[in-house]
């Protein structure tokens, strides 16, 4: 049996890394494959295992013999999960593995843009501080979180880990999910519409999947309701954000700054709006990547692969 990785080098440069899997048979690993090079590559495969290669229908149509597409990843969406289920195609993600990770790096983005610790380091290091007289040089409007609201989009894993963050803060929640109150809220975490959302909170951090229903939920009409200077935070998917209404948000002054890990096309294109937006700090998706979350997306992937095999698959999205 032939299992295709077709873009590890993310999660595991060192193709020992991936041993796990070779009791199942045998491994070809590429450390990363564009769309058009995904049917040679995984032609004869069982499995195929992508973090970020799309696999679309027509890839589908032309690979026969796949039986289990394994995601390297929590979000799915670079799989058309739909037509493989028509195929009777397994698809299996890796939920839980990054849950603290991401919900931390929220916060690591959050606080960065209340202090700019980054900046301050930097004009100790230039020698700002010694050169002027003050016991403190303060560089940027510095911002405390207790008592403010955090607006969160989407109220599954990640988004109920950052609530529960946000409120050790001393901060209030409001949320909006799918169903409206999928998960029962935890306490100081009030349910509420995505317009009620959007004009109530000073931070909004975003955790929905990227579906058909979400893209460009963050348009020019959603951030015309922003309290005026709001932080916008995205550490879920680029694709959920119009970037041009965004950078316009941030340009006009109305947003007062965004922190994204995530953008529409990655890595980022020269000619993205959001580089040369005003208080935009961009981070290139690594909120996952800390060494305990990969180390657990990598015995989920070996996990995932064992139960297909064994005839009950888990974690399956479709
Ligand atoms: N930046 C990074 O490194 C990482 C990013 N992610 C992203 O975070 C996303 C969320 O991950 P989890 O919390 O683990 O997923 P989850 O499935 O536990 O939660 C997603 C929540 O979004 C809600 N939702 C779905 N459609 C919605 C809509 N139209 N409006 C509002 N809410 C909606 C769902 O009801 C669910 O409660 C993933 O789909 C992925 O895109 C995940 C891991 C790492
Ligand atoms: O797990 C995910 O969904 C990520 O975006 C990291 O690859």
């Amino acid at each position: 049996m032939k299992i295709v990785i077709l873009d590890g080098r993310t999660l595991a440069p060192d193709r020992a890394a991936w041993a796990g899997l070779e009791e199942f048979g045998e491994v070809v690993y590429h450390d990363v494959s564009t769309a058009e090079q995904v049917v040679e590559r995984a032609a004869g495969a069982t499995v195929v295992a992508t973090n970020k290669t799309p696999i679309r229908e027509e890839t589908l149509a032309r690979l026969p013999e796949l039986r289990l597409i394994t995601l390297l990843a929590t979000g799915y969406d670079c799989v058309d999960v739909k037509a493989a289920r028509a195929r009777g195609v397994t698809v299996c993600n890796v939920p839980v593995y990054g849950t603290r990770s991401v919900s931390q790096f929220v916060f690591a983005l959050l606080l960065e843009l209340c202090h700019h610790a980054g900046l301050h380091d930097e004009a100790v290091h230039d020698g700002e501080w010694t050169n002027q007289p003050d016991f403190s040089l303060r560089k940027t409007r510095q911002v405390e979180l207790a008592g403010k609201t955090m607006g969160i989009v989407g109220y599954g894993r990640i988004g109920r880990q950052t609530a529960v963050l946000a409120r050790a803060f001393g901060m209030d929640v409001l949320t909006h999910s799918r169903s409206g109150g999928d998960n029962s809220p935890a306490e100081g975490v009030r349910f509420c519409g995505l317009d009620e959302l959007f004009a109530g909170s000073d931070v909004i951090s975003l955790h929905c999947p990227m579906t058909e229903q979400t893209a460009g939920l963050i348009n020019r009409d959603q951030l015309s309701r922003v309290k005026p200077g709001a932080f916008l935070i995205n550490t879920a998917r680029g694709g959920l954000v119009v970037e041009e209404d965004l950078a316009e948000a941030l340009n006009s002054g109305r947003l007062g700054a965004a922190a994204l890990d995530v953008v529409s096309k990655e890595p980022i294109r020269p000619d993205n709006p959001l580089l040369k937006a005003k208080n935009c700090l961009i981070t290139p998706h690594i909120a996952w990547a800390t060494d305990e979350a990969r180390g657990r997306l990598m015995e989920t992937t070996v996990a995932n692969v064992a139960a297909f095999l064994g005839g009950k698959p888990i974690n399956v999205v479709n």
